[in-house]
């Protein structure tokens, strides 16, 4: 009936031992900031202006690019005529442009972030104001066909020429070409493009430059810019990431982004205080990634929980009805898992950004000691959390059966989206590697009798040899000692290992490559480690109900048995800990698996993910499940007529003729 919610649902939400507002307000940040969410979100969702467009998966990519464009303008406009202030745009710009990122929105990312984390206070002034208002639109232009990961390896060249004050910028090779920026293609007249600089005959490595790229008149490129399209991917099809080629370009001096590093007018270049602050907007970026990838895994594991409870499937016990197919313990194994490290990103992704406002801000006095641990922070757990939400989302689509695999479920769309957070900005598995670099280097510093600090500082207080003796295992500080313990040993071990193979004459370098397997692992152990230990710390010390701190509790739990039992391994490698240990770890993680069951449906509640930003048919608040699946399949182009014109052009004519031969 219409308007009614689905039962089941609606028992689930009655039967929860806590109040879902209540975690809503704490994820969120208090009571006021949920109020202010929802306002600005029904700004955007009840404005007929975005209404109306079919939904994207039925789009063309033309199509699709010029309606995310226009709503993305249309975003601009409502800003100013609502007076959005600067804390509410992101939440009005997601909800106005919830069916997915165009171009444009790399102004918004990537352009303005680099313009105030690369520009002098006179290069903000300039260029600031024009990319808020869009009166220029930007790409970050970066990556080339030819090199991604390895920045020191671009091949776009930044020439200074003194006699003019200029920098004469150029592609010299075809693998030098910029490729994959976003809004590079179609969208944007400016881009800061990175480039090697080269002055007085010298180079000093990729440093980012304001590079005009479009007529601001008529569109058209600058001269000697080509410009274009790469061409349709895997999801994000309203965005044109482009391809750039510059023939010896000239831009005025002043549009190198000069914060950091310098080149006078004759041409001398002055050194920053560390090279690698030119990197400085890409470890900014790569930290906001977190919280995409717990919104990611909350909105899966909101669909796949909801419908769970909405679909029922086979028998448990003969003659019964039907069981929600979230009663099986197997489902509930699942699904759990994604719930609870959405919850332990979200706070993790809290961590990060405070940690980046502390760091930044003391680099901002000058004081640079804190760049290396935010750069292995920052680097480690992008890899980790959008590593571990892609797989998630696969398996939030898995257990949703065939309709999971339907973009009715809005689960590909969102795989698809989410996996490519593992590549961009940083590709994981060097990100990793980056966070590996760190921790050895930590491990050699402590082995010299330097006593660690920040998110490393275990990797000196833990004892590598095993302890021994009975634990409880669902204690919450001895399951994040365990963690540790893990973590600390794997790293010692990789160290350890490169240390041998340099003693058997291997270079570092090459020692390096042959245990990189190791270094990885011990990185990815010391970032679960550490999310963990977030996850405990917050949930032992958030001022709260307690019967919500008893469910994030379980929900902790559940987050780090888990970890024990899939990795039980790692754990039992040096005996800490013990066979009766794993075996109590997987006991304890069924019992919280079932103590769990009745609060799912209220732990995906929390996250607050309206159905315009879920896109799903299977996740719906109200559970209507069936009657939209069936009214979703009819907007398939292919059921605009009864008979398809193909039919007339292909079919009919086969079967007529195959008729004639029989
Ligand atoms: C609300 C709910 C909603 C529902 C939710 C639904 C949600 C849906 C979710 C989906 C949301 C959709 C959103 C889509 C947004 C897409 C936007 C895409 C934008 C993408 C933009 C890009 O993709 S843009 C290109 C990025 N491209 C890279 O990212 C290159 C990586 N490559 C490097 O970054 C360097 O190449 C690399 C490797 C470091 C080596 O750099 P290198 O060779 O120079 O350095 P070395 O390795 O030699 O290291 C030498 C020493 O430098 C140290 N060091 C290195 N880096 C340092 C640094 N940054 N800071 C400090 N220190 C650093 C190192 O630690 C060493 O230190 P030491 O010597 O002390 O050990
Ligand atoms: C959706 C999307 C949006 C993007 N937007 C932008 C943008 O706006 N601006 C921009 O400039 N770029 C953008 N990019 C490009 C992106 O930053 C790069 O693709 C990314 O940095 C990876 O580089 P690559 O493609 O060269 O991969 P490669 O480095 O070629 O990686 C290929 C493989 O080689 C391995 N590998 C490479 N180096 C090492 C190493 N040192 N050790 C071990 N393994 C290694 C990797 O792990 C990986 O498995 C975007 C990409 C995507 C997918």
């Amino acid at each position: 009936m219409a308007g009614q919610v689905n039962p089941d649902l609606a028992k689930e939400r009655e039967n929860a031992s806590f109040n879902t507002q209540k975690l809503t307000n704490l994820l969120y940040g208090g009571a006021e900031k949920v109020r202010r969410r929802r306002y600005i979100e029904s700004l955007a969702f009840s404005d007929p202006a975005y209404s109306g467009d079919e939904d994207p998966v039925f789009m063309s990519r033309e199509e699709l690019y010029s309606s995310q464009l226009k709503r993305a303008l249309t975003t601009v406009q409502r800003v100013k005529e609502l007076n959005i202030t600067e804390e509410d745009l992101s939440t009005y710009r997601n909800a106005a442009l919830s069916g997915g990122m165009p171009g444009l929105a790399l102004t918004w990312i990537a352009f303005i972030p680099t313009i105030l984390q690369q520009g002098t206070e006179e290069q903000k002034q300039k260029w600031l104001k024009p990319a808020q208002d869009l009166s220029i639109v930007g790409a970050y232009a970066q990556t080339e066909m030819g090199h991604g990961t390895f920045v020191r390896g671009l091949e776009t060249t930044a020439t200074y020429d003194p006699s003019t004050q200029e920098f004469v910028i150029h592609s010299p090779t075809l693998t030098s070409t910029k490729w994959w920026p976003g809004g590079l293609g179609k969208t944007s007249n400016y881009a800061t493009v990175m480039a090697q600089l080269y002055t007085q005959g010298k180079c000093y490595g990729p440093h980012n430059f304001m590079v005009q790229i479009r007529s601001l008149e008529d569109h058209t490129p600058c001269p000697g810019v080509t410009l274009g399209d790469i061409g349709p991917k895997m999801e994000g099809n309203a965005n044109d990431n482009g391809f750039a080629r510059f023939d010896h370009v000239r831009i005025p001096r002043e549009n190198m982004l000069m914060k950091f590093a310098r080149v006078e007018p004759d041409g001398t270049y002055v050194q920053p205080a560390s090279s690698k602050l030119a990197y400085s907007n890409m470890v900014y970026l790569r930290g906001t990634f977190v919280m995409s990838a717990a919104q990611a895994l909350a909105s899966a594991s909101t669909i796949a929980v909801r419908y769970s409870c909405v679909r029922r499937q086979s028998e448990m016990k003969p003659g019964e009805p039907e069981p929600q197919i979230l009663d099986y313990q197997t489902q509930q194994y699942k699904l759990f898992p994604q719930l609870a490290a959405a919850y332990a990103f979200w706070f993790a992704a809290r961590f990060m950004t405070q940690q980046h406002a502390s760091i930044t801000g003391s680099m901002e006095k000058g004081d640079m000691s804190g760049l290396a641990e935010l750069h292995a922070l920052s680097a480690g757990l992008k890899s980790y959390t959008t590593a571990v939400m892609s797989a998630g989302i696969d398996v939030c689509r898995m257990s949703c059966g065939g309709h999971g695999y339907s973009h009715a479920s809005g689960l590909p769309a969102l795989f698809s989206t989410g996996t490519s957070l593992c590549t961009a900005e940083g590709e994981n598995t060097v990100m990793m590697l980056q966070t590996a670099r760190y921790l050895v280097k930590c491990f050699v510093q402590s082995q010299s009798g330097k006593t660690l600090s920040g998110t490393v500082a275990y990797l000196s207080a833990v004892q590598p040899s095993p302890v021994s003796g009975e634990r409880n295992m669902s204690d919450l500080g001895t399951q994040v000692t365990a963690f540790q313990h893990r973590a600390a040993r794997m790293v010692r071990h990789a160290a350890l290992q490169m240390q041998t193979e340099m003693q058997k004459g291997k270079s570092r370098e090459d020692a390096w490559n042959s245990c990189s397997v190791l270094l990885i692992k011990a990185a990815q152990a010391h970032v679960h480690s550490f999310v963990v230990r977030n996850f405990a710390e917050t949930v032992q010390t958030v001022e709260v109900e307690e019967s919500v701190r008893a469910v994030l509790t379980s929900l902790c739990q559940l987050y780090s048995l888990h970890g024990i039992t899939e990795h039980a391994g790692d754990f039992l490698m040096d005996g800490y800990l013990t066979g009766r240990d794993i075996d109590a770890a997987s006991s304890l993680l069924s019992a919280v698996l079932a103590q769990l069951r009745p609060d799912a449906v209220a732990l995906v509640d929390a996250f607050d993910l309206h159905d315009k930003m879920l896109h799903s048919v299977l996740g719906r608040y109200d559970g209507r499940v069936y009657e939209h699946l069936y009214q979703w399949a009819q907007k398939s182009p292919l059921n605009k007529t009864e008979v398809h014109e193909s039919y007339y052009k292909y079919l009919q004519p086969f079967l007529k003729s195959n008729r004639a031969k029989l």
